[in-house]
């Protein structure tokens, strides 16, 4: 399927790093460095811990950057007794365009499973906010070869019962686990096989047109000298990036993906 008409995304997911104030320092850093030119040709976002966002928000809101923001999870319920959660509508008072969903850490530090990245997506429609959709495989998987069938599954789990008007809107980020935080990048050919394969099933449960509209992106281990390679590929269509994103020089080189060889 062609890549015709998606504008890259390259989001930033700087899980449990830089406190509000290192926040701000950040985000004037990335206000900084880029230009007209790249807001043209890429997407970019970051997605800050929750105590960040207000920060953030009036930053982007005050200098009216074109840098987007999200959250890094939601919760299921939109108000109530849920201690320690954020809701949607929380969100979506502080303006954040994304939230991650189904991150392979909430997976796997907070016992989250497909049937709960489900109601999560859902919220998050619910609230008008776009939802970043992490799956993909750990090593015991990839090892048995069973990476496609495996990340299709946690799709389908996550799509059950999203209408199609929805489902247009969300970008799906394919992360091997064995890739995250490790610096073992996957190659280019396999995440376009498993990026290939999900936009496929994207035009099984629903139809090619929108199939065609959604952003899948690559993450695990993604940086400026790996991005090029990734990003050639027909159905990757930009980057969850966890520690490049962290440093502002290698996160703009990353948004500049075009600009450098394919190495
Ligand atoms: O988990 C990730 C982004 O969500 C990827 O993290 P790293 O880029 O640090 O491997």
């Amino acid at each position: 399927m062609s890549e015709t008409t998606r504008t890259p995304l390259m989001a930033g997911n700087w899980k449990m790093n830089l406190n509000h104030l290192e926040a701000i320092a950040h985000v004037q850093k990335l206000a900084f460095a880029l230009t007209d030119k790249d807001y043209e040709a890429v997407e970019v976002a970051v997605l800050p811990p929750f105590t960040d966002l207000r920060s953030v928000q009036t930053l982007v809101d005050g200098d009216k950057l074109k840098i987007r923001y999200g959250a890094q999870d939601i919760s299921a319920h939109d108000s109530g007794a849920y201690t320690g959660d954020i809701s949607g509508p929380m969100l979506a008072k502080l303006k954040c365009t994304y939230v991650a969903i189904g991150h392979s850490e909430r997976r796997q530090y907070h016992g989250e499973d497909d049937q709960v990245v489900n109601v999560k997506v859902k919220a998050a429609f619910r609230n008008g906010i776009v939802p970043i959709l992490c799956v993909g495989e750990g090593l015991d998987v990839r090892k048995a070869g069973e990476q496609v069938p495996f990340t299709l599954a946690q799709v389908d789990g996550a799509l059950a019962g999203i209408p199609a008007s929805d489902a247009e809107q969300i970008v799906i980020a394919y992360e091997p686990v064995w890739a995250i935080g490790t610096g073992e990048v996957a190659t280019p050919e396999d995440a376009q096989e498993v990026c290939g394969a999900i936009r496929a099933r994207l035009a099984e449960l629903y139809d090619a047109d929108l199939a065609n509209k959604v952003r899948v992106l690559y993450g695990g281990s993604c940086k400026s000298s790996n991005a090029p390679g990734i990003m050639a590929k027909p159905d990757v269509d930009g980057a969850l990036i966890g520690g490049a994103a962290l440093d502002a020089e290698d996160f703009v080189k990353i948004v500049r993906f075009r600009d450098q060889a394919v190495g």
